[in-house]
């Protein structure tokens, strides 16, 4: 009896061998690589056929960190999401939020005994739902089945293979552990972490102070003043956490302070580069446009506002944004506002 407890233990552990990612943009293309420099093989779901077949061709994405070379022999491609899931064991989603459902939609094969990992930034629209939330709401999937991708990482130097670390937040340690492996070379280190939700708010939040910072700097505030506000953001991020998912945590810890720091400085953030283009005076539209990829903080900062509708929680920064963003409010006005909050 004893003997059947002790195998059955050993069966069920969980060793991730099959592994597929969701998404065809930048960030899921530098999870691709990772992956490749500790597996075999991989499973690419992207939307579109004719970037498999470009990519096929050429051997890189096509549109995204475009002089990364790829074996594609060690690449099951498909634009069928159905096809992946029967697949694999382990599914990182890595599209951006608001695109998120788009691809679920047509999906009919059950996720609930797959581990999910999301390298998602965001919050589901519209049902203001993080996507651990989500999958478990909407798709059944258990909380230990449910792990979150975080930490300061830009795709680009991931492609440039700059040391960088990462965190995997997951309910069930064992299986965070496990994933450690998958996501670990001689460029990435990886921790763990069971602050989930936590992690998870935080890598919304700092795309959105990211913005504020880029809108500052588009408004030719300096480095000095930048140090304040995220010195301010940081704090804004404590609160907010504590309110919604109250649990001790230490926020200077590397997938808080570390992301909102890289976001907020670095020349390769999406979100930085938006907020500058809105303080010299792009409008939101002809921002998104030009920038060709997508800003997160752009659909997080709605989705927190209106979160925090029920917190109450005193968050000026993310209030700035969000006039600036969605009332057409003067950035010019909006930030010299903010600037007497600050201390
Ligand atoms: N980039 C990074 O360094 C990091 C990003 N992340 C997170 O990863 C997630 C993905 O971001 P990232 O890879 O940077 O995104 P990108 O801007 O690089 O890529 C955009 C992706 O969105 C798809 N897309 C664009 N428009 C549409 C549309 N109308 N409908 C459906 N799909 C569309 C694109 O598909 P197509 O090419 O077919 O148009 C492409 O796959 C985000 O949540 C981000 O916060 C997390 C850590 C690091
Ligand atoms: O999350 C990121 C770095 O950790 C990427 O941020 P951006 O989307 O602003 O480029």
């Amino acid at each position: 009896m004893q003997k059947t407890t002790e195998e059955s233990k050993t069966t069920m552990a969980y060793k991730p061998t099959k592994i597929g990612v969701i998404g065809g943009g930048s960030w899921a293309t530098a999870i691709a690589k990772i992956l490749l420099s500790t597996q075999e093989t991989i499973y690419w779901y992207m939307r579109r056929q004719d970037q498999i077949d470009e990519f096929k061709r050429v051997s890189k994405n096509p549109s995204y960190l475009t002089g990364l070379k790829f074996d594609t022999e060690r690449i099951f491609f498909t634009n069928k999401i159905n096809d992946l899931v029967k697949q694999v064991d382990t599914i990182i989603f890595a599209t951006p939020s608001p695109f998120l459902k788009q691809h679920l939609k047509k999906l009919r094969v059950p996720l609930k005994d797959k581990i999910i990992i999301s390298a998602i930034k965001g919050i589901v629209p519209e049902e203001n739902l993080i996507i651990t939330d989500y999958f478990q709401q909407f798709y059944n999937v258990s909380r230990e089945n449910l792990a979150v991708l975080a930490g300061p990482c830009h795709a680009e130097e991931v492609a440039l293979e700059k040391l960088s670390y990462l965190t995997i937040a997951c309910a069930d340690r064992e299986k965070a552990k496990a994933l450690t492996q998958v996501f670990s070379n001689h460029y990435i280190r990886t921790s763990t972490t069971e602050d989930v939700t936590g992690i998870e708010y935080a890598s919304v939040l700092k795309n959105v102070y990211a913005i504020a910072a880029g809108v500052c700097h588009g408004l030719k505030y300096g480095d000095n003043f930048q140090a304040v506000l995220m010195s301010n953001a940081i704090q804004e991020m404590q609160r907010f956490s504590s309110a919604i998912h109250p649990l001790p945590r230490s926020i200077d810890e590397s997938a808080y302070l570390g992301d909102l720091l890289v976001t907020g400085y670095s020349k390769f953030s999406r979100n930085r580069t938006f907020g500058n283009m809105i303080g010299k005076g792009y409008s939101v539209k002809t921002a998104q446009i030009e920038m060709e990829m997508i800003a997160e903080g752009y659909y997080g900062v709605k989705c927190i506002k209106e979160i925090n509708e029920s917190f109450h929680v005193q968050m000026p920064i993310m209030e700035a944004v969000y006039n600036i963003l969605y009332n057409r409010a003067s950035p010019v006005l909006q930030i010299r506002a903010l600037t007497k909050l600050m201390h």
